[in-house]
């Protein structure tokens, strides 16, 4: 049996359930062996942030070229990258070994405050790893931010962003609405550049959701790099979201984490 890889280069959420431990933990659940570039090492828990060391370019770049140049990836996520020196070394050594199957989760501000994502780095992000992009998969916040409107908050708006963002470069656009109103279903809206998909659960009321986000896009990531396509791996991703967060955990005092382990509960396997 082929063993595929996939590659997460983001930040460390000491907490667990965000950043580079949610993308290892979905990929290990998705039978996908992980393995990560840390960008950011963060103090966090289910409270909120409280410190971000971010490592040097340097760093970053050794981890990448270690794993690249030996393990080489099917598909690799980005998640928290906090400065535009960090978002350029990370475009150039993609091209460099000519990564494919490249997700973009443009992480910007933490569920409980805390900003991931300088404000001078949102134009790198664009200029730089966007054109490299197989799927940028923002918030509705970050899509507001990146689309450039001044607001994004219905269906509507998520199309008119979803196209903006396509012309940006990148191949395919996923507006997560997480953040859509509460009566609402969560509703995502996929963009090819000529087609929107709906992608679409029922909406489940809790409020711990911490890192719904990182891990949907690790679970595309490893989707991609079992060899899905795209639409097919958005489609299996969102039911293994949905079910991370119906059996999301309730732990630490504030916002507690999506449960990886949710689909096997609903598959009954324990
Ligand atoms: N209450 C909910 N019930 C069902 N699905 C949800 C709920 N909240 C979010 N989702 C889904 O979870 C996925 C992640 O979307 P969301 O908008 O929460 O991302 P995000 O804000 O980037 O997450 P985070 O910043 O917490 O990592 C999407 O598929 C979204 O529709
Ligand atoms: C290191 C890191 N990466 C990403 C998030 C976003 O997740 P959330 O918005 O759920 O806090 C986070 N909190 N920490």
């Amino acid at each position: 049996m082929s063993l595929f890889k996939a590659l997460t280069i983001a930040g460390s959420d000491s907490g667990g359930g965000a950043g580079i431990q949610a993308d290892l933990k979905t990929f290990q659940e998705l039978d996908v062996y992980g393995m990560s570039v840390i960008t950011a090492i963060t103090a966090q828990n289910t409270l909120g942030v409280h410190a971000v060391y971010p490592q040097t370019v340097e760093s970053v770049v050794a981890q990448l070229k270690a794993v690249a140049e030996d393990l080489k990836p099917e598909a690799v996520k980005t998640g928290m990258l906090f400065s535009k020196e960090i978002i350029q070394a990370v475009a150039e050594q993609i091209e460099n070994y000519q990564l494919k199957n490249l997700v973009i989760d443009p992480v910007m501000i933490a569920k409980g405050g805390g900003q991931l994502l300088k404000d001078d780095a949102i134009d790198a992000l664009c200029e730089y790893l966007l054109p490299k992009a197989t799927l940028i998969t923002p918030n509705l916040p970050e899509a507001m931010r990146i689309a450039d409107m001044k607001k994004v908050e219905t269906i509507t708006d998520m199309k008119k962003a979803a196209k903006r963002i396509y012309h940006l470069g990148v191949k395919h656009v996923l507006i997560k609405g997480g953040h859509l109103s509460s009566d609402q279903k969560a509703i995502d809206l996929l963009y090819d550049g000529s087609t929107y998909y709906s992608v679409s659960s029922d909406r489940i009321d809790t409020k711990h959701t911490h890192g719904t986000g990182c891990t949907y896009s690790a679970a595309i990531t490893a989707e991609l790099a079992k060899g899905n396509e795209l639409y097919k791996a958005v489609n299996k991703a969102k039911h293994f979201i949905t079910c991370a967060i119906r059996h999301s955990l309730a732990i630490g005092n504030g916002i507690g984490p999506t449960n990886h382990r949710g689909h096997r509960i609903e598959n009954k396997e324990g």
